[in-house]
């Protein structure tokens, strides 16, 4: 069953940020094995910085920054704040122009702000300049989302990838914030400041275990191949699809398991495998973690793992969320991301799901019409579910269902697709080998 709604204090262990010697007397506790700080303390107030294409429509840069927001809740952060900044690329020293920055750093003195988070990924330099000037911690989206996966991943390979992940954003970042130190002290460019040696140790023990980490994944890897093998004979399925779309409530759907589900960006972060029986036809249905755009390369590298399960499926059933209004970015996304992952070209089932609340929206939409209040004038009248429906099925090359996992609408229709699908990729697997056999044969 779904559940909904938790909500769970942040507790991060290994927050990989905020290298100093000098620790805050107030604000993050230190690691003392890394010179990291948690910065799970309390409820943390944050600010969003965003610095648009010039182009972007208005709605764009407004659910940009309302998935970024989501993100910094499920982190634990409250925001207070957005600000936007329009310009043709960011700006190399510090991201947002000079006056930009003049007005988020009296914004974040005057309302007492803890953490200032960038819809992007910052370079080291940015860092170390938006630290040095706003004198707050500084959260850029990769940190964000790593953050999130350390606090999610239970199980022991999805431990050692968020580590892996951690410490390569620390690597190259670790120069960078002595450099700014140095200068603080009023060391010159030409000479050699204190903490040179001590950058260096701290840069060998960081590769010391970013090696060690591969090594443990590679064990890991050689391990879950094996099961994998041993797994043989049965189709298998992976739920792959955006953060938050649905996937584990699907999956518990079809399985009578109970996975993890709830309104909460990258609630699953370990991947799930369950053996299912629909109409005497077996098959294996992994659910995996959700994508995100501008998921950081690094976090993809480490979790290969766990794309493993995707990318070694017979078949994917791709699920979307019908009822955001980004949904179609959000196919492109993930689509791409398959790509990237070497995964692009396998047999794909299309599931749009929360029609229940496609059809609330509109509700709610055509009634802010009728009562004269159209709060979005940019925005394109919604389609109707029948109209969406007509488009999607003519327009996408695979089979598309729409369903509701939660009202368990055309759920039966989703199981029939599925067995279908199944059973003709099964008899084209394993031609010598009935679809029931497998399973009647354990
Ligand atoms: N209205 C509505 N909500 C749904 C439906 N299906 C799932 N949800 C809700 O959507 C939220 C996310 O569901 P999950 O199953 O956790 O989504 P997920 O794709 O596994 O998410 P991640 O693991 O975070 O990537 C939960 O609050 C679900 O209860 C649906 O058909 N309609
Ligand atoms: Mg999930």
């Amino acid at each position: 069953m779904a559940k909904k709604g938790n909500s769970h204090s942040w507790n991060p262990t290994n927050s990989t940020r905020h290298h100093s010697t000098d620790a805050p007397t107030t604000g993050p506790k230190r690691d003392p094995n890394l010179g990291t700080y948690d910065t799970s303390q309390g409820q943390e107030t944050a600010v969003l910085v965003a610095v648009p294409d010039k182009r972007a429509p208005e709605a764009q840069t407004r659910e940009y920054l309302d998935e970024l927001e989501f993100l910094a809740e499920t982190a634990g952060a409250q925001v207070t704040k957005r600000f936007v900044q329009r310009l043709d690329k960011p700006d190399i020293r510090t991201f947002v122009g000079e006056g930009k920055l003049a007005e988020i750093k009296a914004y974040v003195n005057h309302a007492r702000i803890s953490m200032v988070i960038f819809d992007d990924e910052l370079s080291p330099s940015q860092l170390r300049n938006l630290e040095a000037e706003l004198k707050v911690k500084i959260v850029d989206r990769s940190l964000l989302i790593i953050d999130i996966f350390a606090r999610r991943a239970k199980s022991a390979t999805a431990r050692t990838q968020v580590e892996l992940a951690q410490y390569q954003y620390l690597l190259p970042r670790l120069t960078g914030l002595w450099t700014h130190l140095d200068k603080q002290r009023g060391g010159g460019v030409s000479q050699r400041g204190p903490g040179e040696t001590e950058i260096e140790t701290d840069r060998r023990v960081v590769r010391e275990r970013i090696d060690f980490l591969k090594e443990k994944l590679k064990d890991f890897d050689k391990q879950s191949h094996t099961q994998r093998k041993s797994r043989g004979g049965v189709i298998r399925v992976a739920l792959v699809g955006y953060t938050n779309v649905g996937k584990s409530t699907i999956m518990n759907l079809l399985s009578r398991s109970d996975v993890f589900a709830e309104n909460k960006l990258f609630a699953t972060v370990d991947s799930t495998v369950r053996k299912v029986v629909l109409e005497n036809v077996p098959f294996l249905l992994s659910d995996t973690v959700g994508f995100i755009r501008k998921l950081p390369t690094r976090l993809i590298e480490s979790f290969k793992s766990t794309l493993d399960e995707i990318r070694e499926a017979d078949l994917l059933v791709h699920v979307v969320d019908i009822s955001h209004p980004s949904f179609e970015e959000h196919i492109a996304v993930v689509n791409d991301t398959l790509k990237d992952i070497n995964a692009a070209d396998k047999p794909m089932l299309l599931v749009f799901n929360k029609i229940d609340q496609y059809e609330l929206d509109s509700q709610a939409l055509k009634k802010h019409e009728f009562e004269g209040m159209n709060p979005d004038e940019d925005e394109i009248p919604r389609p109707s579910l029948e109209q969406l429906q007509a488009t999607y099925m003519a327009k996408m090359h695979d089979p598309v269902i729409f369903i509701s996992a939660q009202e368990r609408q055309n759920i039966d229709e989703l199981r029939a697709l599925l067995v279908r699908h199944v059973a003709a990729l099964h008899r084209q697997r394993y031609p010598n080998q009935g679809v029931g056999e497998f399973y009647e044969a354990e």
